[in-house]
């Protein structure tokens, strides 16, 4: 059914865009396992084709299970469409694709995640796309960096992995100020901590792998924006350049896990709380990056626009690179994956990993240490969780 819009965040998670009695009175979405569709006639199909007739073709092009889950996601983030994608590397690659052309600039936050950066220099770069670095937490230094070439501006808020934090509202004003677009990956805050289309972004993704699925069994990505930014994702992006649809199966199990993403999100959130505080309090530790605690840099800008400080920490050893390895190494309830937004807690160096696709130089430059370590606090027991850290940052001594 479509909810209404004094619905809260919960509700909508649950409800939006479904009703049982047009499915047979089934309480769960039904799910279409198909790639393709059967036209009344021969006539008909080609109506499809034109645009003049109003029914499903083929999967790759709109799927009945792929269009529920894009308008759930549409209204939990604010939007008025959603473009469902294969992965969040999809999601990415088909916005910019589908948005930028030869001779654009594209001016993006220091700090991206791996694949992004790795997209942006080694892929859409290559083709008269011109990729521009600004310091975005610094909104003063986009006013001055706005040309007559910027198309996007484009970040990740916090961004993966450092936590730097960037204030959506200031940039977006600055943007279009300038006629650009506003993209935020809002991945590491999904729609329940973060709303970056009411805050004046023109375009939020997802790596629904994460938060949104939610366990850890599938990947996919979404794109939240405006009914006519959406078309143009979905038919140049995704259908006739880069082809990356999600499953039917994988929309399912992140309608399944949208159910109880409010739930899962405060789970998250309390635990990463006091992860964080139990890091911050060890002396094997240099520094705790969490915009929950009292000594991040960028509280107030956190207190403003997430709801919550969210799941994620990094992290950085007195004993550097090594002593980290030593730290991962050591954990035992608690895994060495990349990845978030999980039911298990994980640990990752970003260095060496998640962030690999940039040289050391590149790192230094980013503000990404060699010594990062990255947890994705998950929804066990926290003194379960508090104990395996502990026990592990004791064996540093
Ligand atoms: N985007 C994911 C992460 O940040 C996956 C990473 S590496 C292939 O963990």
């Amino acid at each position: 059914m479509t909810t209404p819009k004094t619905a809260g965040f919960a509700t909508r998670a649950i409800h939006h865009g479904y009703n049982p009695a047009d499915h047979q009175g089934a309480l769960v979405p039904p799910v279409y396992m198909t790639s393709t569709f059967a036209f009344p006639t021969a006539e008909y199909g080609g109506q499809c084709f034109a645009g003049e007739a109003p029914g499903y073709i083929y999967t790759r092009i709109a799927n009945p299970t792929l269009n529920l889950l894009e308008q759930r996601l549409a209204v939990l983030e604010g939007g008025e469409a959603a473009v469902a994608f294969a992965s969040g590397m999809g999601a990415v690659t088909a916005t910019l694709w589908s948005l930028l052309q030869p001779g654009d600039e594209i001016i993006v936050d220091e700090t991206l995640y791996g694949c992004t950066y790795a997209f942006l220099h080694h892929g859409i770069g290559r083709f008269g796309v011109q990729v521009r670095h600004i310091d975005l937490t610094r909104p003063e230094l986009l006013k001055e960096a706005m040309g007559p070439h910027t198309r996007m501006v484009y970040f990740e808020t916090p961004a993966n992995p450092n936590m730097r934090m960037v204030d959506i509202a200031a940039i977006s004003q600055i943007a279009h100020d300038g006629q650009a677009l506003v993209v935020v990956d809002n991945t590491y805050c999904s729609p329940y901590l973060q709303q970056p289309l009411q805050l004046g972004a023109d375009v939020s993704l997802h790596s629904a792998t994460k938060y949104l699925g939610g366990h850890g069994d599938l990947t996919a990505g979404i794109v939240i924006c405006n009914a006519e930014l959406a078309q143009r994702i979905r038919l140049v992006g995704l259908k006739d350049m880069t082809g990356a649809v999600m499953s039917p199966q994988d929309a399912y199990l992140i309608l399944r896990g949208l159910k109880t993403l409010a739930l899962r999100m405060e789970r998250h959130c309390d635990n990463a709380e006091k992860m964080a505080a139990l890091l911050a309090a060890h002396p094997a530790v240099e520094q705790v990056y969490y915009p929950g605690l009292p000594g991040f840099p960028q509280r107030e800008l956190a207190a403003r626009q997430m709801r919550r400080a969210g799941g994620m920490i990094a992290f950085e050893l007195k004993g550097g690179e090594a002593a980290g390895r030593r730290f991962i190494n050591a954990l035992q309830m608690v895994t060495c994956a990349v990845s978030l937004g999980d039911a298990e807690t994980l640990a990752q160096h970003p260095a060496s990993m998640t962030h690999s696709t940039y040289t050391p130089e590149e790192r230094a430059q980013h503000f990404i240490s060699e010594g990062l370590i990255r947890l994705s606090a998950g929804l066990e027991d926290a003194e379960d969780i508090l104990a395996d850290l502990e026990q592990a940052l004791d064996q540093l001594r």
